[in-house]
């Protein structure tokens, strides 16, 4: 927006000053002609080669070849092209007999009349409108939307002038003014135009509308020449597309230029990745790591997260940067947002949902409870009414937790072990997850797959878990509370490094079979599956203190005392030779090697002192 207001402004001034007619008479007929053809030829090109490669819009590359057939397949293209050059090419368009006169009689030249006559670009480009509507947007509805200054900041403006301004100026001046009005001169010979109108129309074009969050724009000969060859001579085709635009304007789905920066994302997205996986939280510890590396071996993702301040949200923030930076975008929104959330789901056919939006830790669930119901239960329960209603039904996989199994004493914990005597609310919404989870499998035939995931850590962890806060208070020289179970016994985690977990993930997203309903009806029986994601060796709370003393170089302040009666187990151990059977699931980090990894980033992370008191 700041590029396109500061070009409007130069424009509006070379106008006034007469600058800009100066540079008229002095730039050659030749040089202008020339920028002509080489912008005609870059077109040309471009189009021969979104034709024949799919794109990635988002990253400006080409992927395969393009499919012969379908509703964007090379046949119809090829059909369109043939269509486009029989009729332009399908004689003079005066087809007036020497004297002037046309012979009525001839039926050949009726047809070719006929023929020439057919705005042919117009009836691709509608043809390309109906199809993109049938592939993409379903349920539009109309209705006016709001209109918001755009907020530009300081260094916006400076980025904008040299990133957007300069390199744009010599092909605005050329394209949009001297060789517009040159074509027009030839086009038109009975209009007058002048270089300062041209100018400054152009220039207060984009002074007036980018402030409202309109796309830059200019005048351009090419589109010139194309409006008159396909038809457009006269004032009214301008009229008509401007009544066009305000049409388009009026799609009362978008409220917001938010809403539409979503929705445009959300068909990159769709466009992009031939399995688009919807990572909710995914600034969320598990959720940042999973979402990377789906982007990483080439898939669509779209992020949502509602950036609560249950941990400290800079962190979240730094972690949505770290993915935006490898090209995934995050939605600011909550689970628990129906509208957003079908919104999302009419633009985009998910075909995952991997969904790790949930109130975490076990202890906070004494302060806080509603957060729990709101975000574990009802908040899970909104998105299995939306992905019911999906059609295509996304298959989802989701977190469940160790804390399932609550009190019980047999080790290792099984999937098949029963799992209805939690420790803490946290522990009964999961509980309560997994049986919705069931009910909807059960009705709907939507593919469910929930991963209890034990005591997860690494790199970019929660602040609110033991090995993190006894990390930062071990550098700070407080004491921290080491939990010790009855008769002094140990207190231990199957602690899991998140490598490990984000593996696991992706294989139970790999293997996960599709929904078999559609529409809210289920049409047959869909997959249900439970997995342990844990590590296999449990290690006790006091040496996890001794692992951190080690890689720290410092002597933690130890307050052994009574594991407390507010949501904690005394011990927990995966079995897990379920997931290891589906899909090869084996963890490879100790938690020496992951500690060590963790505290690398730590240091790095929270180096400087304003950083390290979060
Ligand atoms: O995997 C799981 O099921 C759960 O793992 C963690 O819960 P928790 O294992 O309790 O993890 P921490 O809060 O980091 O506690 C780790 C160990 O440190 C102990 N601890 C905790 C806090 C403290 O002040 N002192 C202390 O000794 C705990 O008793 C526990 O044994 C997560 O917080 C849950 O969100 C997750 O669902």
């Amino acid at each position: 927006m700041a590029a396109g207001i500061c070009t409007g402004v130069i424009l509006c001034v070379l106008g006034v000053t007469g600058f800009m007619r100066l540079a008229y008479r002095l730039i050659p007929l030749p040089v202008v002609r020339g920028i002509q053809l080489a912008q005609g030829l870059s077109f040309a090109m471009t189009a021969v080669k979104y034709i024949r490669k799919v794109q990635d819009f988002s990253k400006s590359k080409s992927k395969g070849n393009r499919d012969w057939l379908g509703l964007d397949g090379l046949v119809l293209a090829i059909v369109c092209i043939c269509f486009i050059t029989i009729v332009s090419g399908a004689g003079n368009e005066n087809n007036d007999n020497d004297n002037g006169v046309e012979n009525r009689d001839d039926k050949g030249s009726i047809w070719r009349r006929i023929v020439t006559s057919l705005p042919s670009a117009f009836m691709v480009f509608l043809l390309g409108v109906i199809l993109a509507i049938i592939r993409v947007i379903k349920g539009f509805k109309f209705g006016p939307s709001s209109i918001q200054v755009v907020q530009i900041s300081k260094s916006a403006w400076k980025k904008g002038f040299v990133k957007g301004t300069i390199p744009q100026l010599p092909l605005s001046i050329l394209n949009s003014v001297i060789a517009v009005i040159k074509l027009s001169t030839d086009l038109f010979p009975n209009k007058s135009v002048t270089v300062t109108s041209v100018s400054m129309t152009v220039g207060l074009m984009n002074v007036t509308g980018c402030w409202f969050g309109a796309m830059p724009c200019c005048r351009g000969a090419g589109g010139l020449a194309g409006q008159y060859k396909f038809g457009g001579r006269s004032g009214g085709c301008v009229a008509l597309l401007g009544a066009t635009k305000l049409l388009a304007m009026c799609a009362r789905d978008m409220n917001s230029k938010h809403d539409s920066f979503v929705v445009l994302v959300c068909t990159a997205v769709s466009l992009v990745g031939s399995s688009a996986a919807l990572g909710f939280v995914t600034a969320g510890f598990v959720g940042t790591h999973v979402s990377a590396a789906l982007k990483r071996r080439g898939d669509g993702v779209l992020g949502l997260d509602n950036f609560n301040d249950y941990y400290d949200p800079t962190l979240k923030r730094a972690r949505q940067a770290l993915l935006e930076r490898s090209g995934i975008y995050i939605v600011e929104g909550d689970i628990n947002d129906a509208v957003l959330l079908k919104k999302l789901f009419e633009v985009v056919h998910f075909t995952h949902v991997m969904h790790l939006a949930a109130q975490a830790g076990v202890r906070y669930a004494m302060q806080n409870p509603k957060s729990y119901v709101h975000s574990n239960i009802a908040g899970f329960v909104n998105l299995l009414e939306i992905c019911k209603n999906a059609n295509p039904q996304p298959a989802i996989v989701w977190a469940s937790s160790s804390s399932v199994y609550g009190l019980n004493t047999k080790v290792p914990f099984s999937e098949k072990d029963r799992t209805d005597q939690p420790a803490s609310l946290y522990a009964a919404t999961k509980k309560a997850g997994e049986e919705i989870a069931h009910t909807y499998n059960h009705i709907y035939g939507l593919s469910l797959t929930g991963l209890r995931f034990f005591t997860v850590y690494g790199p970019w962890g929660r602040p609110d878990m033991a090995y993190f806060f006894f990390t930062k208070d071990i550098l700070k020289g407080k004491s921290i509370p080491v939990f010790e179970s009855v008769n002094h016994g140990t207190v231990a985690r199957d602690f899991t490094y998140i490598d490990d977990v984000v593996k696991g993930c992706l294989g139970a997203l790999d293997t996960a079979e599709k929904s078999t309903g559609s529409g809210g009806k289920k049409k047959g029986a869909a997959q249900l599956r439970i997995f342990n994601l844990g590590n296999t060796s449990p290690v006790s709370v006091s040496d996890l203190v001794s692992i951190l003393e080690k890689l720290l170089k410092m002597k933690a302040k130890r307050r052994v005392m009574k594991l407390p009666r507010n949501g904690d187990v005394p011990f927990t151990h995966a079995n897990i030779s379920f997931a290891q059977r589906e899909f090869g699931y084996k963890p490879t980090t100790d938690l020496q090697m992951g500690m060590k990894k963790f505290v690398r980033w730590y240091v790095s992370y929270y180096g400087s002192r304003k950083k390290s008191d979060h």
